[in-house]
């Protein structure tokens, strides 16, 4: 179990985390939300060992990170996929991370397996594409079979099949009674995947709770009912009613109407009373992503303005509108789930069929390696907002955002991970990193740890306490 108490970083007189504390669970998959700059990996950082705390502390099962016994064989993480040296091969900087730690070269080339990359294991990773490194990075993380296993952004760069894979290595690490605490910006990803949820805002916790306990507190029920396309006057003449008897009607950018306030029966009755015929008439609850949206909307540090691209364009001539938003593609300040079955609402794990085969799960084992013959195509990871709006009025938060420190200085941390690699100071630490970090990929932190990078992928110890758990 990982432990937080009254954990607080500041750099300078910027507060990245403050006063933090929560737990995660071992045989669950944990997942830590946030937008940009709210102290995600920071904290990460800090459970590693890799920031000291400015106050309070966090432990892994009981023992500060860089206290463990032998601690690269009990937490593997991945950090930052990119931090590798580029001209070793996939093969190669594992094997240099398992020699670290003992772990026999057989284990090199399971791993590679699991992840997929036994094709390419002896290319140089410096021609890997996003998804590649992200999956040599998983790779390292796992090389020490680790009972805790934390993953900043694991997906980023993935491919469909890829996501689908660690969404399913997630989940079987958790059932196998192992501590899984994830980091990211795809919230459709995390309510397939996580069981549990962390969200923080300006360094500060803002939830801790199950997924779906976050989606009811955070989102409102709502029914959509759809009039016929045909006749306006019947969605005008129903909006009235629906309104007359204390709903609240938004329209969707499709024609239909969310309605909130009035149960199903309701609906369906001054439907009928006002003799408006319904083509829709279904419950909903709000995605995981709305709900986060609700929470998070106060705390977002990043926001993008309108593109008012000065100079660069004609003004528009007298009297002339501007282009009306298009359907389906958004407008600032309304956000709208999409309809059901179209992404609006998660897809249950089931849809997806069938017992992942593999080890830990990973679906796919034996079929064809994609990356034998092209490389996966980088995905977005997380979309720029406009800021969100849901057409509810804003719950009550369970504690404030943090005020406003200093001035943003979105300085994207560095971490001196290749692997998971968080660095030890300990007398019992594993020897001197074999890896040069990648170019730039130092660490940035002043107080981080003397190099002597532990891989944190290193083989499972038979003694390992079980508290680690
Ligand atoms: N080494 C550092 N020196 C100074 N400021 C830092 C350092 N590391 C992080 N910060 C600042 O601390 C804040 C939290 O950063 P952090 O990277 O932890 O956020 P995050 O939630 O991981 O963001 P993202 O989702 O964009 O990855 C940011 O304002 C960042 O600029």
């Amino acid at each position: 179990m990982i432990e937080a108490v009254g954990l607080t970083k500041r750099y300078g007189d910027k507060t990245a985390v403050y006063n933090l504390s929560f737990q995660v669970r071992p045989g669950a998959v944990t997942g830590f939300l946030g937008p940009n700059g709210s102290g995600k990996s920071t904290t990460m950082r800090m459970i590693l060992g890799l920031d000291n705390p400015t106050s309070g502390s966090v432990t892994i099962g009981g023992h500060p990170y860089r206290r463990l016994p032998n601690a690269p064989r009990q937490v593997g993480a991945l950090l930052d996929a990119k931090a590798v040296h580029g001209g070793r091969s996939a093969r190669n900087h594992l094997l240099s991370l398992a020699q670290l730690s003992g772990i026999p070269a057989r284990r090199v080339d399971e791993v590679l397996g699991v992840v997929g990359l036994q094709d390419v294991a002896k290319k140089r990773s410096k021609g890997f594409s996003l998804g590649m490194g992200q999956r040599l990075g998983i790779a390292a993380a796992l090389l020490g079979d680790p009972q805790v296993l934390l993953f900043d952004e694991p997906v980023n760069g993935l491919d469909p099949e890829g996501i689908l894979w660690v969404r399913n290595l997630m989940r079987a690490l958790a059932a196998e009674g192992r501590t899984v605490f994830v980091s990211s910006h795809l919230m459709s990803e995390m309510a397939l995947t996580a069981d549990h949820l962390i969200v923080i805002g300006r360094g500060q916790l803002l939830a801790d709770m199950s997924v779906r306990d976050f989606i009811s507190a955070n989102s409102a029920d709502f029914a959509r009912v759809r009039t016929p396309d045909t006749d306006p006057e019947l969605r005008e003449k129903l909006t009235s009613a629906l309104t007359e008897a204390g709903g609240h009607v938004m329209p969707e950018q499709d024609g239909a109407l969310r309605v909130t306030g009035l149960p199903l029966p309701r609906i369906s009755d001054l439907a009928h009373e006002t003799d408006v015929r319904l083509w829709e008439l279904s419950p909903h609850q709000a995605s995981l992503e709305e709900a986060y949206m609700r929470m998070t909307q106060g705390s977002v540090d990043y926001r993008s303005t309108i593109d008012q691209k000065a100079g660069l364009q004609q003004p528009l001539p007298p009297g002339a509108q501007p282009p009306m938003p298009v359907p389906g593609q958004g407008q600032p300040g309304w956000y709208a789930p999409p309809p059901p079955q179209q992404g609006g609402q998660p897809f249950a794990p089931a849809a997806y069929g069938g017992a992942p085969a593999g080890a830990y799960g990973a679906p796919g084992a034996g079929t064809a390696n994609p990356y034998a013959q092209q490389p996966a195509q980088p995905q977005q990871p997380a979309q720029a907002h406009q800021p969100a709006q849901v057409p509810q009025p804003a719950q009550a938060q369970p504690s404030a955002p943090v005020p406003a420190p200093a001035a943003p200085a979105p300085a994207a941390p560095q971490t001196p991970v290749g692997s998971p690699a968080p660095q030890q100071a300990s007398a019992d630490a594993a020897p001197a990193a074999p890896q040069a970090p990648a170019a730039g990929k130092q660490t940035a932190a002043a107080d981080a740890a003397p190099a002597a990078a532990a891989a944190s992928a290193a083989t499972a110890t038979p003694t390992q306490p079980e508290d680690a758990r």
